[in-house]
Order: structure tokens, then C-alpha cells, then sequence
């Protein structure tokens, strides 16, 4: 490592450091001011770049770093990331904390596949980590480019709008904070060739049975051959779901205001929305009632049955939930073996 800290470095790469602190506080809405932030450190290149910009802004910020890695214990190349991971910590006099999963054999025992399976146990991992040091955030080194190819993921599986413009950079519920998620890889690798930060290239991203690697690999590519400015694009299209996403939120929460029984969406609410609202309306309460995701055919056709008002159809959703049309309005509730549970 060349500097040791921001005021060392170059201007150009000072002012990368400080935009992502802008970033953060402005577009995620966080202030890191005082508060003791967990990093997830896999030794890679996006990983090792979030560290290091947190390493640099952390004295202005009056914030306390510290790193955690998870061992998968999956690939061969393994060694070489602890290793690298536990060498940068040391030159940085970061606290490290160090777990181990067997991420094949819960695979095997039928709970999603690898790639799935490793990110559950990760997160978790990290979530236990930050529960137990008392960190306010847990970072990730997501960027630009995941973010594409979140963006195209989302597009394949017919993701709706705002989810369509892809992964927060903060999410709320589980204190996740992505303060690259606007910086394209290329950025970051420039970053860390100035900063002489080493890192660990991980072969299983050349794996093309992942889907998530195509897309890196092909997909991503062929766009920014058709359009230079496609990752811009992709910004774009963030920030512009960032603002749909948040209207969006204002508008149903004070729609739910309006459901005073629970999990009874009123005729008199329905009536007065549009069906754009309405079918939000839908999946909020359906999600409000537990996991399973709610297949966007079933939504339109519950709207269907709504505007033809059919007293007593049903709709069945994942997770055991139902929507049941009555006289009142929109009946969400469970169903569970053979007997019909309400709300949650
Ligand atoms: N072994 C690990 N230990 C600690 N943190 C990790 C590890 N692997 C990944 N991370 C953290 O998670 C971030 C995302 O990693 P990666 O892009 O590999 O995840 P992913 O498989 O795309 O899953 P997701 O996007 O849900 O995190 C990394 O930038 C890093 O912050």
C-alpha cells in the first residue's frame, strides 16, 4: 500500500474517496458520522477497494472500521484470500473478524444451489458479526457493474417497476450499506493500482454454468459494445428508480393508513386509485403477510377479478397466501393445511 492516508493520496483519487462519502450520505441517506461500520472483506478486488475508501474516509467521518471474512470453504484459492485479506488488515491496524461455513454441504441438503446457499450463510455471517461488535452498517463492495448486471437479472426474470432499476445502495431492514455502487469496476481497479492495493481474482467467476457470470461475461459486454455509455445508463436508470421508488413508498404508506382491519384492503381505497396503485397496494400487502413472491400474472388477474367485482374468487399466491374478493374489498390472508389462518 502507497499512502497511508487521504491527504497522501493523489487528488483525483482523494476526490474518488470523498464522492463516495457524498454518495452515501446524500443518495443512501446515511450519515457514517461517529458510527462503527462492518465491512465484508472477500479479498477481492471490489471488496479490497471498499475497505481502503473506508480506510481513507474514516478519520474526517470519526468512524470505526473493522473487516469480517467468511471462509466458504469451497475453493482451492481459499489460502490466498485469507491470506491477503489478514495482510491488508494488518497494514491498516484493522480489526478483523474471521468465520468458516461448508457452503457443499449445506448446498447438498437441498436449501438452493451453491452460489445461493453461499450468499445466505454470508450474509448471515456478516449480519451475526455486526450484531455482536455493536456495527451500525454492514458494507459490501457492490458496484457499477453489478449493478448492471443486477439490472439485466431483474430484466430476464420480469422484475416490475421501480425493482427494475436494481439493488438498493441501502437497505434499511438489514442496515446493508453499498457505498461503490455507482463507481464502474474499471474505476476500481484503477483505484487500487494507484493505491498498490493487491487483491485475489476468483476463478469461479469464469464458470459460465452461473448465469450471474454470462451475464458479466456476455451481456454486459455486448451493451456497452452497442452503447459506450451504457453503465451511465445504467446510473440513470438507478436514480431514477431511486425517485420512483420513493414516491411509490409515500403513496402506499398512507394508502395502509386507510386498511384499518387488518389485511382487508377497502372497496371505497380501491375504487378511488389507479390500477397502477392498486396492484402496488396488492403486492404490498401480500408481502406484508410473509415470504413468497407473488407471480405478476396472479396480480393482474386478481385486479381483473377486482374491477368485475366477483364476489368470492379467489387468488392463490406463494408462501400458503390467498386474496379473496368480497363485498367489503380484498381479503389477503394465509392458507395453511387445508385450514385458512388470517393476516400475520
Ligand atoms: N467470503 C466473503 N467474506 C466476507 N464478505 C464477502 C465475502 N464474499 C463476498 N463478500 C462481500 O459481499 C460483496 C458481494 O460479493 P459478490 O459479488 O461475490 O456477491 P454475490 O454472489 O453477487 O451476492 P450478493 O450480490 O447477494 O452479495 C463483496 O463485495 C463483499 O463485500
Amino acid at each position: 500500500m502507497r499512502y497511508s492516508k487521504i491527504q497522501d493520496l493523489p487528488t483525483k483519487w482523494a476526490h474518488f474517496c470523498l464522492n463516495i462519502s457524498s454518495f452515501v450520505h446524500r443518495q443512501a441517506g446515511v450519515s457514517l458520522k461517529g458510527k462503527k461500520v462492518l465491512a465484508g472483506f472477500s479479498g477481492g478486488p471490489d471488496s479490497a477497494a471498499l475497505v481502503l475508501a473506508m480506510h481513507y474516509l474514516a478519520p474526517s467521518l470519526n468512524m470505526k472500521l473493522e473487516a469480517a471474512y467468511l471462509d466458504h470453504g469451497l475453493r482451492r484459492e481459499a489460502g490466498e484470500d485469507l491470506a491477503l485479506v489478514q495482510d491488508t488488515c494488518s497494514q491498516l491496524s484493522m480489526k478483523l473478524h474471521l468465520g468458516r461455513s461448508n457452503v457443499s454441504r449445506l448446498a447438498g441438503r437441498g436449501r438452493g444451489g451453491i452460489e445461493e446457499t453461499a450468499r445466505r450463510l454470508r450474509y448471515r455471517y456478516l449480519h451475526g458479526v455486526a450484531r455482536k461488535t455493536g456495527a451500525d452498517y454492514v458494507l459490501t463492495g457492490h458496484h457499477l457493474n453489478d449493478l448492471a448486471e443486477d439490472i439485466l437479472m431483474r430484466l430476464q426474470r420480469g422484475t416490475g417497476w421501480p425493482g427494475l432499476s436494481g439493488m438498493r445502495a441501502y437497505v434499511p431492514e438489514r442496515r446493508i450499506l453499498r457505498p461503490l455502487l455507482m463507481i464502474p469496476r474499471k474505476c476500481i481497479m484503477d483505484f487500487l493500482e494507484t493505491a498498490g492495493q493487491g487483491y485475489v481474482l476468483d476463478a469461479t467467476n469464469k464458470d459460465k454454468t452461473f448465469l450471474r457470470n454470462r451475464v458479466r461475461m456476455s451481456l454486459v459486454p455486448e451493451f456497452e459494445a452497442i452503447n459506450p455509455g451504457f453503465l451511465k445508463s445504467i446510473a440513470n436508470i438507478w436514480r431514477l428508480g431511486r425517485v420512483d421508488a420513493d414516491y411509490w413508498d409515500h403513496i402506499l404508506e398512507e394508502a395502509r393508513q386507510d386498511v384499518q382491519e387488518e389485511d382487508l384492503v377497502p372497496g371505497d381505497l380501491l375504487s378511488g386509485m389507479h390500477q397502477a396503485a392498486r396492484m402496488r397496494l396488492y403486492k404490498k400487502t401480500l408481502d406484508s403477510l410473509g415470504p413468497g413472491q407473488a407471480l405478476v400474472e396472479n396480480i393482474f388477474k386478481l385486479d381483473e377479478l377486482w374491477q368485475s367485482r366477483k364476489t368470492g374468487a379467489r387468488v392463490q399466491f406463494p408462501g400458503d397466501k390467498e386474496a379473496l374478493i368480497s363485498r367489503e374489498g380484498i381479503e389477503f390472508r394465509h392458507i395453511s393445511h387445508g385450514t385458512e389462518k388470517k393476516g400475520s
